[in-house]
């Protein structure tokens, strides 16, 4: 290319192109690892990356049999690779496929397992008791209460505050409500890897988003440090709740109102 045409009026204008393309590439590039950076999604992609390898090589050096071989690997792991990627999305879908949702079998109690759950939110965040309550939905959380302590116990206030005094010892890890029932204490989530997740969320608050990410539940967290409730489905995290948003929000996931019916009355939260 002859100087005159560089930086001529069309050349200068070439140029801002050319640089403005590898910019948006760069940035496109750079938001695409954000997004998958410590996902399942990198390891995916270098073996991706190797297989097209392997496609291009086997062409160039004329091995017609092994190319025919990677290139029908290629279209199928681009078929695997997506289900890969979206296997949260996925099975969620699936499991939500003609199954209500219910914290027990009697659904007539439900409104009363969700008060007691929403007074224990409301008194371990006013004594500062930091608490995680995995609350089953159309996921079995069998694996989950497996890995943790067996419990056995009625949904109540009382027992979910004695179970989160600190220095007890179940306080530490998740409880897990399966079935109308606490079925187990100390469990571990999963942390998320979601690097769109606010810096200033703890172990806590992540695990909760994280096994919501990859599990049809939802989670309430007290946390321990500001004394606020929140509550995590869908791999989101609803921060601050006040105990009526936090009523009205289970019951619009555990109990939603039947047509015809009147609205249950409900205890006031303690003050
Ligand atoms: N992966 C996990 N599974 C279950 N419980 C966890 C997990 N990670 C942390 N916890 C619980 O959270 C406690 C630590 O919370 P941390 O201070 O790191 O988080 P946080 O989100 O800032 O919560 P807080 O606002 O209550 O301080 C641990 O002692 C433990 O009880």
């Amino acid at each position: 290319m002859d100087l005159n045409g560089l930086f001529g009026l069309g050349g200068s204008w070439q140029v801002a192109m050319a640089i403005a393309d590898v910019l948006i590439v760069s940035y496109v590039i750079y938001r695409v690892l954000l997004l998958i950076k410590g996902t399942t999604a990198v390891p995916m992609l270098v073996g991706l990356g190797m297989i097209t390898v392997a496609f291009f090589a086997s062409k160039w050096l004329g091995l017609h049999t092994f190319h025919w071989l990677v290139s029908q690997f290629l279209s199928y792991s681009f078929i695997f690779g997506i289900i890969v990627l979206f296997q949260g999305d996925i099975r969620r879908g699936l499991a939500r496929l003609g199954q209500g949702w219910s914290l027990g079998y009697d659904r007539a109690g439900e409104a009363s397992r969700i008060e007691e759950l929403v007074q224990a939110a409301v008194k371990l965040a006013q004594r500062r008791h930091g608490a995680l309550i995995v609350l089953e939905r159309t996921a079995e959380l069998d694996e989950l209460i497996h890995q943790g302590i067996r419990v056995d116990a009625e949904i109540s206030d009382e027992i979910l505050l004695s179970m989160f005094q600190p220095g007890t010892p179940l306080h530490d890890g998740a409880v897990v409500i399966s079935k109308g029932r606490i079925a187990a204490a100390k469990c571990v989530l999963p942390l998320s890897a979601n690097p769109t997740v606010d810096h200033d969320l703890g172990t806590r608050h992540r695990s909760a988003i994280g096994l919501t990410e990859d599990v049809d539940a939802a989670v309430i967290v007290v946390s321990e440090e500001r004394g606020r409730i929140s509550l995590a489905v869908g791999g989101k995290i609803h921060r601050d709740m006040d105990p009526e948003v936090l009523r009205k929000f289970l019951l619009r996931l555990y109990a939603p109102p039947r047509r015809g019916s009147l609205p249950q009355r409900q205890r006031k939260v303690a003050a």
